[in-house]
C-alpha cells in the first residue's frame, strides 16, 4: 500500500463542490454509462454543457432477497415474503400488522435467483457511474445481519470498478485521476482501513468542503487490479466477527471511497484548466441484529448496540428527510452518529444515491425484514440534488489567472493607447480651434482698428468741416429763439450732441467696447465707402440748407421787425376783437330790428333760426372769458364768418352790412387781412414771397437729404454694396400713364402705413391734399413711403423720421404716438366748436352721417376722421375736414406745396403770439 505524500488530503463528504457553478438539471438524466443509454455517447460539448448542472431526484431503492441459507432450511424456516412483481414485495402473513403495509413497492425487487451483476446493472450502475461525470454518488447496502450486504456490495464494487476502468479506456481524450480511500466505523470510532494503525480518524466540518476526515490516506488507483488489491486490503483490515447468525459478520460500517477527477485533454478556451471531481462511495453497513436472535453477549453485544444505535440514527435521518411535509428548517440529526455525519451528503445533499436493502424470506427474521422494508420505504422518499462539481487546480488556476491578467493588461494597454490617441486628437482639434479663433480675433481687431482709424479721419474731416461751416453760431431771432425746435438741422444736431442724452464716445472708449456693441451704435458704426460718400453728401446738403435757412431767417427778422412796429400786440388785438364783437353785436341787433320792423314783414323760420344762431354765437364770443383768454385770431375768424352770414341776412333784408366794404377776405391773403395795417401789407407780401421761395428750396433739399439718408440706411442694412444702393435708388416715373397707376398704388400703401404707424392726421391731411399725383411729386411720395416702411419694419411707430434715429434721438413708442393722435383728435373737437358755426357743424354732421341729436357728436366726429384708409371718399372727407379745422388752406384752396413742411411731427397746439412766426418757421429733419 502506498500512501499519498500529502496527509492534508481529506476523506470528505463533498457536501459542496470545491468549485461549482449552476444548478440546472443534468440533461442526460444520469450517468454517461447509465441505464438511460446516454453515457457512451457523451461528447466533449455535452460534457462541457453538463458542467454545473444538477438533478434533483429521489434515492434509488431496491431490495434484494437472499435465498434461505442452509441453517434456515434446516430450521424449517419458511418464506413469509413474496416478490409479486419486479417492484413489489408482499407479506405472506394472513394477519398483517395494522401498523405495517401488506406490500412494499420499490424501484426494483431482486429475487433470490437474481445475481449480483443484475443487481448492480439495474440498481446501482447508473448512480455509480455518475461519478465519472462529476456527480457525487453513493451506493450502500442496508439490512439485518446475514442478509447479504457484504455479499452484494463486494460484487457491486467490483462491477463498478470494471465499468469505471472500461469507461476510462473509452475516453482517452480525458485524463482521469482516481484516488482510493477507505474507513470503517467500529463502535463509533472511525479508522483508516488503508492505515489502520493511524488510530481513530477525526471527523471535521469544513465550510467549503463539507465533512472532512482528517489524515485519511488516499491512494491513487493505477488500474483495476490496483483497486481490487486495495479493496482486498480493506477487507483484511475490517472488523469482522463470528455471530450466531453469520460466521463472518461485519462488525463495522465500511466506507470505500473513490475520488474521481476528470479533465479534458483538449483545451477548452471557454473553460481552460477546469476539471470535474466526484466522490463515489461504496458503503457496506453493519447489520442490525436482535440480541435475542443472535444470542450475542459481551463484545458482540456491545458491537451490536453501537451498530443498532448508528443504524437507528441512519433510520431517523432517512425518516425525517422522507417526510414530505417537513418544514425546510427541520433539524436533520446527521451529527448523532459518525455514520450519518459522513454520509450526510449522500442522504440528502449533493449526491446521487442508491440503496440496496437486503433481506431474507425466512419467517424467523420477519420483524427485522419488516423494519428493513420500512427503512427502504422511507429512503425511497428522500430526495438529493447532485451537482456536477467543477474544480480548478491550483496550477490551472494560476495559469488561468495569469492569462486573465495578460488579457486585462492588453486591454488596458489598448484602452490607454486609444484614450491617449483620442486625447491627442482632441488636443489637436482644440489647438486648431484656438488658432482659428485667434486668427479670427486678429482679423476682427484689424477690422476694428481700420474702422476706428477711418472713423477718426471722418471725425477730423467733419470737425474741420464744422469748424469752417459753423464757426459762427447762428443767433436766432427773438421769435425763433422762443422755440428751440425751430433751429436748423446742423444746429439742432450739434445741440443734441452737446446734450447729456447723447454723448459721442471717444476712440479710446470705442476700443474698450465689444465689436457688437460698436456695431449696434448705428450712428457710430463703421460705414461702407458708399455710405460714407452719401453721408458726406448729406453734410453738404445740410450746409446748403443751413445757408438758405440763414437767408430765410434774415428775411424773417426784417419782416418781423417791420410787423412788430406796425402790427397790433395781442392785447391790442383782443381789445380790437372786443370792439369788433360789440360792433357786430350792435349790427346784428340793428339788422334784426330792421328785418322785424321792415317792409318785408315777419322773418321766415330759417331767417329767424339764423339770427338766433348768430346772436348765440356773438354772445358766446362776447363773453368776458372768451375775449380774455381766447385766441384773437380765431375770434377774428369767427367774426368774419358771422359777418358773412350777417351780410347774407342783410342782403335779404335790403341792408348792406358795413362788414362788406373790404375785399380783404377775398384777396386770398387772409393772413394779412383785417388787422394788418395797409401800409405794412405790401412789404409783408414781398417778404412772404421771398421766404416762400426760400422754403421751397429748403424743402427740396430736405427731401434730397431724406432720400440720401434712406439710401444710407438701406446700404447699412443690406451689407453696404454699391449695387444695393443702386437697387434702392428712387426712379422717377418714365411716363405719365405709368406714374398714374404707380401713384395710386403707392398712395394706398401710404394710407395703410399711416394707419399702422399712428401718423398725425394733420400730416396725413396735408400730404393728401398737396400731393395729388403730379409726376413731380414722385420724390415726395417715394420718400414718404420709404419713411413709413422703415418705421413699420423697425417697429418704431413714431412720427419721427429715420434721420432722428440716425442722430440717436430717443424714439417714441407706439403708445406715445397713439396718445399724440388722441390729443390731435381732442383738438379737432375744440376746432369744431370754435372754427365752425353751428350751421356749418350741422352740415358736417349730416355729411358724416351723424344724427344731430347724437350726444358728444363732436367727439364722435373727431374719432371718425382718418379711420378707414381703404375708403377713398372717407380719406377725402377726412383730409378736407382737418384742413378746414386747422386752416391748412386759405380761402382760395389748399396751401401751396412750399407751405408743406415735411417735419413729420404733428403741429403743436400751442399758438404763438404772432401767426406770421408760425408761417415762416420751419424745422429741418
Ligand atoms: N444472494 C445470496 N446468494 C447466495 N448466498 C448469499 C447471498 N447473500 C448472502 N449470501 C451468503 O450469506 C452469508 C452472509 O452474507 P453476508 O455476510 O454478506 O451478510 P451480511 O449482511 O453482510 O452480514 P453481516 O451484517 O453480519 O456482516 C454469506 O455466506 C453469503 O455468502
Amino acid at each position: 500500500m502506498s500512501e499519498d505524500s500529502s496527509d492534508s488530503t481529506a476523506f470528505s463528504s463533498p457536501a459542496e463542490p470545491e468549485v461549482t457553478s449552476g444548478d440546472s438539471p443534468d440533461p442526460s438524466g444520469g450517468s454517461p454509462l447509465g441505464m438511460g443509454g446516454s453515457g457512451d455517447s457523451d461528447s466533449e460539448d455535452s460534457w462541457c454543457d453538463r458542467i454545473g448542472s444538477s438533478n434533483e431526484e429521489k434515492i434509488n431503492v431496491s431490495v434484494r432477497i437472499r435465498p434461505l441459507n442452509s441453517k434456515e432450511i434446516s430450521n424449517n424456516d419458511y418464506p413469509v415474503w413474496d416478490c409479486t412483481d419486479l417492484k413489489t414485495i408482499t407479506c405472506l402473513y394472513t394477519r398483517p400488522d395494522r401498523n405495517y403495509p401488506q406490500s412494499y413497492v420499490f424501484d426494483r425487487v431482486f429475487r433470490q435467483e437474481n445475481g449480483t451483476r443484475e443487481v448492480y446493472e439495474k440498481g446501482a450502475k447508473e448512480v455509480t457511474l455518475s461519478a465519472l461525470s462529476g456527480k457525487n454518488a453513493t451506493i450502500f447496502a442496508y439490512g439485518q445481519t446475514c442478509s447479504g450486504k457484504t455479499y452484494t456490495m463486494n460484487g457491486i464494487t467490483e462491477y463498478a470498478a470494471d465499468d469505471i476502468f472500461n469507461y476510462i479506456k473509452q475516453h482517452d481524450d480525458h485524463v482521469f485521476l482516481i484516488k482510493f480511500s477507505a474507513l470503517e466505523i467500529y463502535n463509533e470510532v472511525a479508522t483508516d482501513l488503508l492505515n489502520p494503525g493511524s488510530g481513530p480518524l477525526r471527523i471535521m466540518d469544513d465550510p467549503e468542503r463539507g465533512t472532512v476526515i482528517e489524515k485519511l490516506v488516499e491512494e491513487i488507483v493505477k488500474d483495476k487490479d490496483h483497486l481490487l488489491s486495495l479493496l482486498s486490503i480493506c477487507e483484511d483490515h475490517r472488523q469482522v466477527g463470528e455471530t450466531v447468525m453469520n460466521d463472518i459478520s461485519s462488525r463495522s460500517h465500511q466506507i470505500i471511497r473513490l475520488t474521481i477527477e476528470r479533465s479534458s485533454r483538449v483545451v477548452c478556451d471557454e473553460r481552460p484548466g477546469k476539471s470535474l471531481v466526484a466522490a463515489l462511495n461504496f458503503v457496506d453497513l453493519a447489520g442490525s441484529e436482535r440480541a435475542s436472535l443472535t444470542h450475542s453477549e459481551g463484545t458482540t453485544l456491545k458491537e451490536g448496540c453501537y451498530i443498532n444505535r448508528s443504524l437507528l440514527s441512519l433510520s431517523t435521518v432517512i425518516r425525517k428527510l422522507s417526510d414530505p411535509n417537513r418544514p425546510r428548517s427541520t433539524h436533520i440529526p446527521y451529527r448523532e452518529s459518525k455514520l450519518t455525519r459522513i454520509l450526510s451528503n449522500a442522504l440528502g445533499g449533493n449526491a446521487r444515491t442508491a440503496i440496496i436493502c437486503t433481506m431474507s424470506l425466512s419467517n424467523r427474521h420477519f420483524e427485522q425484514t419488516r423494519n428493513t422494508l420500512f427503512f427502504a420505504s422511507c429512503a425511497k422518499e428522500v430526495t438529493t440534488r447532485a451537482q456536477v462539481n467543477v474544480v480548478i487546480s491550483d496550477k490551472d488556476l494560476i495559469k488561468q489567472l495569469k492569462k486573465e491578467v495578460a488579457l486585462l493588461e492588453a486591454q488596458l494597454r489598448r484602452s490607454s493607447v486609444s484614450s491617449q490617441n483620442s486625447v491627442d486628437s482632441m488636443l489637436m482639434e482644440k489647438d486648431l480651434q484656438i488658432r482659428k479663433m485667434k486668427d479670427e480675433l486678429d482679423k476682427a481687431f484689424r477690422q476694428r482698428d481700420s474702422a476706428l482709424s477711418e472713423l477718426d479721419v471722418c471725425r477730423k474731416e467733419r470737425d474741420e468741416f464744422r469748424r469752417q461751416s459753423f464757426g459762427v453760431i447762428h443767433t436766432p431771432s427773438p421769435t425763433a429763439a422762443a422755440s428751440d425746435r425751430h433751429m436748423f438741422g446742423r444746429q439742432s444736431y450739434d445741440a443734441q450732441r452737446k446734450s447729456s442724452r447723447w454723448k459721442e464716445p471717444t476712440a479710446n472708449e470705442l476700443r474698450q467696447q465689444p465689436l457688437e456693441d460698436i456695431k449696434s451704435r448705428f450712428a457710430e458704426k463703421q460705414v461702407t465707402q458708399a455710405s460714407a460718400v452719401l453721408l458726406e453728401e448729406i453734410y453738404k446738403l445740410e450746409h446748403l440748407q443751413s445757408e438758405l435757412a440763414k437767408d430765410a431767417n434774415r428775411a424773417l427778422e426784417v419782416v418781423q421787425k417791420e410787423v412788430e412796429c406796425l402790427c397790433l400786440t395781442q392785447t391790442d388785438m383782443n381789445q380790437e376783437a372786443a370792439q369788433s364783437v360789440a360792433k357786430l353785436q350792435a349790427e346784428i341787433n340793428e339788422i334784426y330790428e330792421s328785418r322785424v320792423t321792415g317792409a318785408k314783414g315777419a322773418l321766415s323760420d330759417e331767417e329767424n333760426r339764423k339770427f338766433c344762431s348768430l346772436k348765440e354765437d356773438i354772445q358766446r364770443i362776447a363773453s368776458e372769458e372768451n375775449l380774455r383768454t381766447g385766441d384773437a385770431e380765431t375770434i377774428q375768424d369767427m367774426l368774419q364768418d358771422m359777418r358773412i352770414a350777417l351780410g347774407e341776412l342783410a342782403i335779404t333784408s335790403g341792408q348792406e352790412s358795413s362788414t362788406q366794404n373790404g375785399a380783404t377776405h377775398t384777396n386770398g391773403e387772409f393772413i394779412i387781412d383785417g388787422f394788418t395795417p395797409p401800409e405794412a401789407q405790401e412789404s409783408i407780401r414781398s417778404v412772404y414771397a421771398y421766404v416762400t421761395d426760400m422754403k421751397e428750396r429748403i424743402n427740396k433739399l430736405q427731401y434730397q437729404k431724406q432720400l440720401l439718408l434712406h439710401r444710407v440706411m438701406d446700404l447699412e442694412s443690406n451689407g453696404g454694396t454699391v449695387g444695393d444702393a443702386e437697387t434702392m435708388a428712387i426712379t422717377l416715373p418714365t411716363s405719365p400713364e405709368k406714374w398714374k397707376s404707380e401713384f395710386q398704388t403707392k398712395q394706398k400703401q401710404i394710407f395703410e402705413l399711416w394707419d399702422i404707424c399712428y401718423v398725425s392726421i394733420i400730416h396725413r391731411s396735408q400730404f393728401y391734399l398737396l400731393f395729388r399725383g403730379d409726376p413731380a411729386d414722385a420724390i415726395y411720395i417715394e420718400v414718404e413711403l420709404r419713411r413709413l416702411t422703415w418705421l413699420k419694419d423697425n417697429q418704431c411707430v413714431t412720427n419721427k423720421s429715420p434721420v432722428a434715429f440716425l442722430r440717436g434721438e430717443q424714439l417714441s413708442s407706439p403708445a406715445s404716438s397713439l396718445r399724440a393722435l388722441k390729443r390731435e383728435r381732442e383738438s379737432m373737437v375744440r376746432y369744431l366748436n370754435t372754427r365752425l358755426s353751428a350751421a356749418q357743424r350741422e352740415e358736417v354732421y349730416k355729411q358724416w352721417g351723424i344724427p344731430l341729436d347724437t350726444k358728444q357728436r363732436k367727439m364722435k366726429l373727431a374719432n371718425m376722421i382718418w379711420t378707414n384708409w381703404e375708403d377713398e371718399q372717407h380719406i377725402k372727407m377726412s383730409a378736407e375736414l382737418v384742413a378746414r379745422l386747422v386752416t391748412l388752406w386759405n380761402r382760395n384752396g389748399p396751401v401751396s406745396k412750399e407751405m408743406f413742411q415735411l417735419s413729420f411731427t404733428p403741429p403743436t397746439n400751442e399758438r404763438s403770439t404772432f401767426r406770421l412766426s408760425n408761417l415762416f418757421s420751419f424745422r429741418a429733419t
